[in-house]
């Protein structure tokens, strides 16, 4: 059963579960599944894609491919084809493009409509519309592409109109964020000259390696220590090509959880994506002393994917995560503030002001979940601390999850663990990123009513 998509919201419960035991494969990664169906409308040509994402957030994406001319359709055995309209080519979409609850959709698309000479409405929930567009604006404004409606402090609604021969420009981004990265290379795709980015760390390298996996030419050099400088060769000959998309560390992080906490449980995700700029979890969950090996690493379509088995573990203990380590585990921290609730002593997580501009502000959302559970934790400035209860959450809490899949993912699984019950307000918002999210989890024993 896939989730409900519709605006009721989805009241659901998790309780104390028996030993977490079997084997499964998460859905295909988020960010994947994005770029693939943009490369896929960029290039001539039949695109295929292995595994996509069959979430709203991807869905949505998709549609806006076959607004903007692609033929996008779903083949046997979840082999979507794309058939683009090429680069240069889009068609103006006639009505909006309603993006629903997905940042990285709604931000790539603005790179790819600002590198074509039509206008495009973009719209979303309530969610995004509340989320901070200017960040990507900004540089594609640089870049030729002009506002000509948005709503207060640039946000959705927005009109955007591209522009048929965008500018090349060299960019520093303001925050590591591989949305702004991304437009910025998807507009500079169609740029008569050469784009260039740069980040003070690096954000997760997807776009750089898909461009290349399509026959663009991208490099990528050291910048400033610990960041990177990509640069793009524009108007490239595109090649369509096969994309299969590996399992998403992100939305693998729950069943891992789940079995890190849960005890007697073991349980193995295959297939994961362990690209070393999206692993930050892993590392700090090894640092806590968490039992989990990584097995059967090899490469699929470019990426590293690995199986990884996770066991529970009685003597997790607190840690200090850093605040260089945010990049790689942006979207893990619910989860990680979850998992470090049932630690021994204190976790510190520092410098997550990007979490307050996530699909909800997730600093505030994850310290009001911790706290109607009974874990005591604090904000400090943009650090988060979290007080573990060694094993023994209370729970009976409602979570408000303010349309935010991963914080309603998040408390569910505490609840698998905690004394007592845990519930959300809505769980709606799941389909987002992981539809068999309930299906997966009870297939390895859980249960939520
Ligand atoms: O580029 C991407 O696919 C993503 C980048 C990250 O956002 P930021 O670019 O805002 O850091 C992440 O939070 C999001 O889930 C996916
Ligand atoms: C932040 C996320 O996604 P997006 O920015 O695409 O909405 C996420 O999936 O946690």
């Amino acid at each position: 059963m896939k989730e409900a998509s519709s605006d009721a919201p989805l009241k659901l419960s998790a309780v104390r579960s028996r030993a977490l035991v079997g084997r499964q494969r998460p859905p295909g990664d988020k960010s994947i599944s994005h770029r693939a169906l943009l490369l896929g409308l960029l290039c001539v040509g039949e695109t295929t894609i292995e595994g996509l994402l069959e979430g709203e957030d991807v869905l949505r994406t998709a549609e806006a491919c076959r607004a903007l001319g692609a033929t996008v359709t779903r083949g046997a055995a979840g082999r979507w084809s794309v058939r683009g309209a090429g680069l240069g080519s889009l068609v103006a979409p006639r009505e909006t493009l309603d993006f629903g609850n997905a940042g990285t959709g709604s931000r790539l698309m603005m790179g790819v409509v600002a590198g074509h000479p039509i206008a495009a409405r973009f719209d979303g929930d309530a969610s995004l519309r509340k989320r901070p567009m200017r960040r990507v604006l900004e540089p594609l404004i640089k870049q030729g592409a002009r506002v000509l409606e948005e709503h207060e402090g640039g946000r959705l609604p927005i009109l955007l109109q591209g522009s048929g021969a965008p500018f090349p420009i060299e960019y520093l981004t303001p925050v590591a964020s591989a949305q702004i990265k991304s437009a910025v290379l998807l507009a500079g795709l169609n740029s008569p000259g050469r784009t260039v980015v740069m980040e003070r760390e690096a954000s997760r390298d997807h776009t750089e390696k898909m461009l290349n996996h399509f026959g663009a030419r991208v490099t990528v050099e050291p910048y400033n220590g610990s960041g990177r400088r990509i640069a793009l060769e524009g108007r490239p000959n595109l090649r369509a090509t096969t994309v299969r998309v590996p399992a998403d560390p992100s939305s693998a992080a729950f069943p891992l959880a789940a079995a890190l906490v849960v005890p007697g449980s073991d349980v193995l995700i295959e297939s994961v994506m362990i690209n070393p700029l999206r692993c930050g979890l892993i590392e700090t969950l090894l640092e806590m002393g968490a039992d989990i090996t990584i097995e059967n690493r090899r490469g699929e379509s470019g990426e590293e994917v690995a199986d990884l088995r996770a066991r529970y573990s009685r003597n997790l203990r607190g840690v200090e995560v850093p605040a260089a380590r945010a990049p790689s585990m942006i979207d893990e921290y619910p989860i990680l503030a979850v998992i470090a609730a049932f630690a021994a002593g204190g976790t510190i997580m520092r410098g997550l002001s990007e979490l307050r501009v996530k699909e909800s502000d997730r600093l505030a959302a994850i310290a009001a979940g911790l706290e109607a559970n009974g874990v005591s934790c604090n904000i400090q400035g943009d650090d988060l601390y979290v007080e573990g209860a060694g094993g023994a959450v209370r729970g009976s809490g409602l979570v408000k999850t303010h349309l935010d899949h991963r914080i309603a993912m998040s408390f569910l699984i505490m609840g698998l663990a905690s004394n007592e019950s845990v519930t959300v307000d809505d769980a709606s918002m799941i389909a987002t990123s992981f539809p068999d999210f309930r299906e997966l989890m009870g297939s390895l024993g859980a249960s939520f009513a």
